[in-house]
């Protein structure tokens, strides 16, 4: 029996345990040179983008799409996976199995932090074609109207780093970047002062409109940049591709009990373990500047058309998952699974699916809606993943806006009062309210002006969060009628019920 005390490495690699539930490497890691530049090491990376990044490298064998790993907010992902030499498990949690599989696609690591040199020389690099990100929706920093928040001092930082390389005034080692876009222009500068070649840029955060959303950041964030930064960006504009992408994988925060387990099964100690569901997805719009992997063939859809996928599954799946956070918080669930469970809970997720939600959709490539529906409620009751209500609860003034009030906004455009969405934005005002008060930590970006609307009159609370007009546009904020209805909403949640519609 190997010694669980060893880490995973290459080194160790070979005294892992051979049950049959465990596979991987696909391919030999130390072959692999780097040709992707991924932004936002966490988990879902790990899970996800890394997996189809090396199913794709072993049906092809070709060895050029290694990738480097940047992780920025702190650089405990690089202490666990540097001595790793980037190599870690996915734990697959499925209703009825579990399975381990070695990942070997991550290559290098970095911390900006420190290191911010080197991730700039490699997003210039030309080997590297693709730089990938997945850092949150609060990790774009942007403003209401979607624009980069100069205000903010880590953007400020970047854009004043990236005006003196621009204008070379800049002496010694880069200034640490501290923002994801920031260090994306700042590698993009540098790639075209030294050579031109064209590159693209992959967002797989769950956002709107992802691709566009981050060449609108990225334009904008060089141009702040003065006359220089304005050539910057015109040359982005013809050089840089940014495809949408659609992703889904439920990816929960790892614990010390995954830890265990996978410790168990694999023989060696794995601090760069991730967990996820058997299921995985895909989409990515078929808008590239140069060569990528052939992710095709690992399963991926590569389309013309990524929108109607984005928008069902932000929708359906994520707005739905919200919606069972919050109400699942509030009668004390832990868990999705449990929430998801509870009868009254999932009434009103099916509601919200079939009388707000799917009004508001065109079924991507015939896609079966109500099929869809029950795959993900299915998905959602899984009991291994673990996923937990407070967790899918966080950055809800992030969230809300792309998983809720798009179809909000399209049903009362369409003269429609959404009631169980209303509800469901009932249960992140009480949500906001309790944590507000309580002992917990609100993890919110905007946690101050949560704090501070919540405060208050409790009759005035469902109407002081709408009026934040930093997450509820004009036209959801500006219906009488859907304030009505959240105000019902949070009256009923108040007297203990789930209100349903
Ligand atoms: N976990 C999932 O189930 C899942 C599924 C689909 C899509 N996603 C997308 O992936 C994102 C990340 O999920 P995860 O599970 O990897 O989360 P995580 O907490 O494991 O990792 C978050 C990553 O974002 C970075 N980040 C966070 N805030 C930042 C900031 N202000 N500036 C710079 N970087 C910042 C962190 O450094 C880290 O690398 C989600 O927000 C979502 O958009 C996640
Ligand atoms: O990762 P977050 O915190 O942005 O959102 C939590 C979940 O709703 C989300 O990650 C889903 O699990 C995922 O989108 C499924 O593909």
């Amino acid at each position: 029996m190997p010694d669980s005390r060893v880490r995973l490495s290459l080194d160790t690699l070979d005294r892992r345990g051979h049950h049959p539930e465990i596979v991987g490497p696909a391919h030999d890691p130390r072959g692999l040179d780097v040709g992707i530049v991924h932004l936002g090491l966490g988990a879902f990376h790990r899970a996800h983008q890394a997996v189809f990044t090396e199913d794709a490298l072993a049906a092809t064998g070709d060895t050029g799409w290694g990738i480097l790993g940047v992780t920025q907010r702190s650089a405990r992902v690089v202490e666990q996976l540097r001595p790793q030499d980037g190599l870690y498990g996915v734990l697959s949690k499925g209703e009825h199995s579990t399975s381990l599989r070695v990942v070997g696609s991550l290559r290098e690591v970095a911390f900006p932090g420190d290191e911010t040199d080197a991730v700039l020389a490699r997003i210039a690099a030309p080997s590297t074609r693709i730089v990938s990100l997945t850092v949150t929706e609060k990790g774009y920093h942007r403003t209401a109207a979607g624009s980069p928040d100069l205000a903010d001092p880590d953007v400020a930082s970047d854009v004043a780093a990236l005006r003196a390389e621009l204008e070379g005034t800049a002496s010694g080692s880069a200034t640490p970047s501290r923002t994801p876009i920031g260090l994306l222009v700042r590698g993009i500068a540098l790639r075209r002062a030294r050579h031109e070649a064209p590159l693209t840029v992959v967002c797989c955060d769950n956002m709107v409109d992802n691709g566009p959303t981050v060449r609108a950041l990225v334009l904008a964030t060089a141009a702040a940049a003065g006359p220089r930064g304005e050539s910057l960006a015109a040359w982005i504009d013809g050089a840089v591709r940014f495809p949408a992408t659609m992703v889904d994988r439920i990816v929960p925060a790892t614990t010390p009990a995954h830890r265990a387990e996978a410790a168990a099964l694999l023989g060696l100690d794995d601090e760069g373990l991730v967990v996820g569901e058997p299921f995985s997805q895909w989409v990515v719009q078929d808008d590239f500047a140069g060569p990528r992997p052939r992710w095709e063939l690992a399963g991926a859809t590569l389309t013309g058309d990524v929108e109607p996928y984005e928008r069902t599954k932000l929708r359906m799946l994520n707005g739905t998952h919200s919606t069972l956070a919050y109400l699942g918080q509030l009668r004390g669930h832990r868990t999705i699974a449990e929430a998801v469970a509870d009868p009254e809970i999932e009434a009103l997720a099916r509601a919200l699916v079939d009388e707000d939600v799917i009004p508001t959709l065109s079924a991507p490539d015939g896609l079966d809606l109500a099929a869809y529906r029950e795959s993900v409620l299915e998905r959602f009751a899984n009991p291994n993943t673990g996923h937990t209500t407070l967790q899918v609860a966080m950055d809800g003034s992030q969230k809300l806006p792309i998983r809720l009030l798009g179809t909000v906004a399209d049903r009362l455009a369409a003269g429609v009062v959404p009631q169980a969405a209303a509800r469901a934005l009932a249960a992140w005002a009480v949500f906001v309210g309790q944590a507000a008060d309580g002992p917990a930590p609100l993890d919110d970006p905007l946690a101050d002006v949560l704090r501070a609307a919540a405060s208050g009159a409790p009759d005035g609370l469902a109407d002081r969060l709408l009026d934040l007009g930093q997450i509820f546009p004009a036209e959801v904020a500006g219906s009488e009628a859907f304030r009505a209805e959240v105000r019902a909403g949070v009256r009923e949640l108040r007297r203990g019920l789930v209100p349903t519609s």
